[in-house]
C-alpha cells in the first residue's frame, strides 16, 4: 500500500513540477517580449495574429459552431501584400498571450482597410464584440475580451494627455510613452464589484432600464478613488437598495471588457435578516427584489428568449455563464442547497 502511494505522489509531482515549469517559463518568456522591443519584433515574424476590424474581433462560422480563427505571420504577409499594405502593420499587433510551446499570439486591427474585401478573402466576419463573447467556446472568451479591452486602450491613448504630443507604443503594446514629458501609460482597467445580497434564505437581484427585458443581476458599481473593496461593497447596496451589509466575502474575478475595461470583482454579502426591507435607488435601478431559492434555480434554466410569455411580458432570467454575475447566482445557489439538504 505504501509502495503504491509513492508511485502516485511521485507520479503527481512530476507532473506538478512539469506544470509548473511550463507556466513560470511561459511568464517568464512573455515578460521578456514585453521588455525587450527587439525580441518582441523578432518573435512577431513567428506569432499568430488574431484579427479585428474597428474593434470587432474576426469569426469564422463553421456549421453552429463560432471559431476565432489564428493567422500565421506568414499568411498576414499575404494578406497586407494582397491589400497592398506594407509588413509595418504588422507593428500596430500587441501581444495577448503565447502558446505552452512558446508561440506569441497577437491582436491586430485592420480597422483601416475595407471590412468586406477582407472578410471574402478569409472566409468569415468582423463581429461585434457584444455578439462574439456570447457565441465562441467558453476557452476563447477571455482571449476575445482582453485582446479588445488592449486594441481599445491603444486606440484611445494616442496623445500625451499632459502635453498633448503623440505616446508611442512598445512593439509588445504594454505600453506608450510620450517623449516629450517622459510620461509613461499602462493599460488601465477600473476596478467594478459585483455584489449577490443575501438575508440567509433569499437573494437580492435588481435591473437597470437598460438591461435586455427580463434580466435580472447581482448589484455592481465602480470603485471611488481611494476607496478599499469593503467599502464599495457596503456604499453600493447602500445606494442603490438602502440595506446595510454585516459581512462579505470575497468569490472571483473576471474582466470584463463592456462597455470599457473593469475588473469585476465578485462577492458575497450578507444583511441582517430583520433588516430586509429594500429601498430601490430609481436614478439607477428599474427592479430591485429578494428572489427564493426556488424562483432562482427556475430562473436559472430560463434564457432571453424562453423566458418571453405569451403576453410578451418576460420572466425573471439571468445573466449567461460566460458572466460572473451567472457564476455568483449559481454559487449561492449550490450553498443554499446544501445546507436545505
Ligand atoms: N460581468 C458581469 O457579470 C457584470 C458586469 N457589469 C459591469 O459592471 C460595470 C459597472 O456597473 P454599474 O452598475 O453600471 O456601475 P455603477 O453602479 O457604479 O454606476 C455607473 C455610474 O457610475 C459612474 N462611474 C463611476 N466611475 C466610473 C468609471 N470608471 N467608468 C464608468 N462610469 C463610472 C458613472 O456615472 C456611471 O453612470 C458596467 O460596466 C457593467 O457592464 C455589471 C453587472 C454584471
Ligand atoms: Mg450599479
Amino acid at each position: 500500500m505504501a509502495v503504491m502511494y509513492q508511485a502516485v505522489y511521485r507520479r503527481a509531482s512530476s507532473l506538478f513540477c512539469r506544470l509548473h515549469s511550463t507556466y513560470v517559463r511561459k511568464m517568464r518568456y512573455l515578460n521578456e517580449l514585453k521588455e525587450d522591443d527587439s525580441f518582441c519584433r523578432q518573435a512577431q515574424t513567428s506569432g499568430t495574429f488574431y484579427l479585428f476590424h474597428n474593434l470587432s474581433p474576426f469569426l469564422q462560422e463553421v456549421g453552429r459552431k463560432y471559431l476565432v480563427p489564428q493567422l500565421s505571420a506568414t499568411e498576414m504577409k499575404r494578406i497586407l501584400e494582397k491589400f497592398k499594405e506594407t509588413e509595418q502593420w504588422i507593428e500596430k499587433s500587441v501581444l495577448i498571450g503565447c502558446s505552452d510551446e512558446h508561440i506569441p499570439h497577437f491582436a491586430l486591427d485592420l480597422g483601416a482597410l475595407e471590412k468586406s474585401a477582407i472578410e471574402s478573402e478569409l472566409k468569415g466576419s468582423f463581429t461585434d464584440l457584444r455578439k462574439a463573447l456570447f457565441v465562441v467556446d467558453e476557452k476563447d472568451f477571455p482571449l476575445l475580451a482582453s485582446a479588445q479591452a488592449l486594441l481599445r486602450w491603444h486606440d484611445s491613448h494616442q496623445y500625451c494627455s499632459k502635453t498633448g504630443q503623440p505616446t508611442q507604443k512598445n512593439v509588445a503594446g504594454s505600453k506608450r510613452v510620450c517623449h516629450a514629458s517622459g510620461i509613461t501609460y499602462y493599460p488601465q482597467m477600473s476596478p467594478v464589484v459585483i455584489t449577490l445580497v443575501s438575508d440567509g434564505s433569499r437573494c437580492l437581484l435588481a435591473r437597470q432600464p437598460s438591461f435586455p427585458l427580463g434580466m435580472y443581476t447581482a448589484l455592481s458599481g465602480f470603485c471611488d478613488i481611494g476607496e478599499t473593496v469593503e467599502e464599495t461593497v457596503r456604499r453600493e447596496v447602500a445606494e442603490e437598495v438602502g440595506l446595510e451589509v454585516e459581512s462579505f466575502w470575497y468569490s472571483a474575478s473576471q474582466h470584463w471588457p463592456l462597455p470599457s475595461s473593469s475588473l469585476m470583482i465578485a462577492c458575497h454579502a450578507l444583511v441582517r435578516a430583520q433588516q430586509t426591507e429594500i429601498s430601490m435607488n430609481s436614478l439607477e435601478l428599474e427592479a430591485a427584489r429578494w428572489f427564493d431559492l426556488e424562483e432562482t434555480v427556475e430562473a436559472l434554466k430560463r434564457d432571453h428568449r424562453s423566458s418571453k410569455q405569451e403576453d410578451g411580458s418576460f420572466l425573471p432570467w439571468f445573466p449567461p455563464k460566460q458572466a460572473i454575475a451567472h457564476h455568483l447566482i449559481r454559487e449561492w445557489v449550490k450553498e443554499q442547497a446544501s445546507r436545505t439538504a
